[in-house]
């Protein structure tokens, strides 16, 4: 049996889809949620000074989109063909150029440096959604099958589903412009192991 370890910090940040992925799975991996303070020695360690870190059976895997593929692959989670697999991962990339946008925003909400938080709203968070999100509504309006891929659940689902919720939790004005996309996550988050998995998991704020 592989043993997972998955180490990162305990929030949901970029782990959170990984650690949905494997509850899908119904697939036991350790989860390791490390403390701020102890980051500083184990940063050297890891391949890129970064957490995500997926070990697998003590060989370490980074990078959390990587890691995600890595296991929807070994779990079924990537269409019916490569085909499919293949526009799981655009999506996945298109949701990653959304998120390095909306970058300079987050790390100023989060409080994690100094910034004019409404003036980064108005002028980047709020126009890279508007940007992005028709995008992702597309895609859904064009598969009709309430699945981003096909006619089954991939691990693209997992991680918007994930995505769309924590920012309907925070910012439900801005999502109403966008019923597709709300109507995704509670679809995906009503599947009976993900539900189960999100009424167990500790809750963060994001
Ligand atoms: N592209 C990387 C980014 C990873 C990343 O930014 N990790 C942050 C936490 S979310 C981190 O390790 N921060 C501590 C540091 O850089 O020292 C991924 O998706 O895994």
């Amino acid at each position: 049996m592989v043993h997972y370890k998955l180490t990162y910090f305990d929030i949901y940040g970029r782990a959170e889809h990984i650690r949905q992925i494997f509850a899908v799975a119904g697939q036991d991996f350790e989860d390791v949620r490390i403390k701020k303070e102890d980051w500083v020695a184990l940063k050297q360690k890891t391949p890129f000074g970064q957490i995500p870190v997926l070990e697998i059976d003590g060989k370490p895997l980074a990078q959390s989109f990587t890691i995600a593929r890595y296991l929807a692959h070994k779990f079924h989670l990537t269409g019916k063909d490569d085909y499919e697999a293949a526009v799981c991962d655009s999506i996945v990339d298109q949701y990653n150029d959304f998120i390095n946008e909306v970058m300079p925003y987050r790390r100023v909400a989060l409080g994690f440096l100094e910034g004019d938080k409404d003036k980064l709203r108005q002028d980047v968070y709020i126009p890279t959604i508007k940007k992005h999100f028709p995008l992702f509504v597309s895609f859904l309006k064009n598969n009709k099958s309430g699945f981003f891929v096909g006619d089954r659940l991939t691990w693209v689902d997992i991680t918007l589903a994930h995505a769309f919720s924590t920012m309907d939790k925070t910012d439900s004005e801005l999502m109403k412009d966008f019923p597709e996309v709300i109507d995704h996550y509670k679809k995906i988050h009503s599947l009976p192991k993900i539900k189960e998995y999100l009424e167990k998991r500790p809750e963060r704020p994001f």
